[in-house]
């Protein structure tokens, strides 16, 4: 048994997406395409003695239903700390990152002997089965600008990618509880979200991932108006926005916050997936 090991995970930011239920978790999960990002989570695992774990997040201890999965599921009694760039809530993926940097780091601490694909699926079906995620794993496992072609884990799935690179910028206005949408009637998203692939399958670039990704938004009913307001200033200062499935958040490719007078966060695509440090 090792003292500790660190796992780094993009965050990942959902343009547009369809659910795709199925009764066993890990083939459950979401069509889409989204961005992933350097900035990410930082997750450190421990051993404890502790009859319970401990979870704590940019020092405050939390309850993340899918981290406590996975330790369960790897049998690894750990105390979990992650240091956050990105809101919690808001959009990022940050409960699928955690969830993923858990697996990957327990696996090692507790020298678990299983591969990527089975920690990705570990990760992927705690995600959603807690109903915080169903698409960011696999996204953040692939890095890049992942397509989801086929919903589910590493065993189920079918993965492409937009080959482009791009600065980033975000600004959130608050939370969204994806529990909430995707324990709500998400039919209403399917036919928005097969459009919105369709569109991006037959041209994979990023102009086309954000026309499909603001199209998306606004059949999706998810837009709130101080996001509307905002893609609505940035396409007037001729930039690409659109709003991060699911969070209160607009995200733009460039400096189109920038140059619409924001004052924005900054990072980029990130160009692979999670890794152990
Ligand atoms: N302060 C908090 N704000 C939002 N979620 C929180 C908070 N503390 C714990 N959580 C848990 O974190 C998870 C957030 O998941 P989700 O809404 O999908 O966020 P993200 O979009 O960052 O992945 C949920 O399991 C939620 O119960
Ligand atoms: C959009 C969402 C269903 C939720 O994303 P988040 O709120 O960031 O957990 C994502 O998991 C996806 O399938 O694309």
């Amino acid at each position: 048994m090792r003292d500790e090991a660190t796992a780094f995970v993009p965050g990942h930011i959902t343009g547009f997406f369809s659910a795709h239920p199925h009764d066993d978790p890990t083939k459950a999960g979401s069509r889409g395409a989204g961005l992933t990002l350097t900035d990410g989570v930082e997750v450190t695992v421990e051993p404890t003695t502790a009859s319970e774990p401990t979870v704590v997040l940019d020092g405050d201890e939390i309850e993340v239903e899918p981290v406590r999965t996975v330790l369960e599921t790897l049998d690894a009694p750990a105390r979990v700390e992650a240091e956050s760039d990105l809101p919690l809530g808001a959009g990022f993926g940050i409960s699928g990152a955690m969830a993923l940097g858990t697996a990957l780091a327990a696996n090692r601490v507790f020298e678990r002997t299983l591969s990527t694909n089975e920690l990705v699926t570990i990760a992927h079906g705690a995600e959603v089965q807690a109903g915080t995620g169903l698409g960011d794993v696999v996204a953040q496992a692939h890095g890049g600008i992942p397509v989801r072609l086929e919903p589910g884990g590493p065993q189920d799935n079918k993965l492409d990618s937009i080959p482009a690179r791009a600065r980033v910028e975000y600004l959130s206005f608050g939370e969204l509880s994806t529990a909430d949408v995707l324990s709500g009637d998400t039919d209403r998203l399917t036919e928005a979200g097969r459009n919105a692939l369709s569109r991006v399958v037959e041209e994979p670039t990023l102009l086309s991932f954000m026309y499909a990704s603001r199209l998306f938004a606004r059949e999706a009913g998810l837009l709130t108006d101080r996001v509307a307001e905002t893609i609505a200033e940035v396409a007037a200062a001729d930039g690409q926005a659109s709003m991060a499935m699911l969070g209160e958040t607009v995200f733009a490719l460039g400096t189109g916050l920038s140059d619409a007078g924001y004052e924005p966060s900054v990072c980029a695509t990130h160009p692979a997936g999670a890794v152990l440090k």
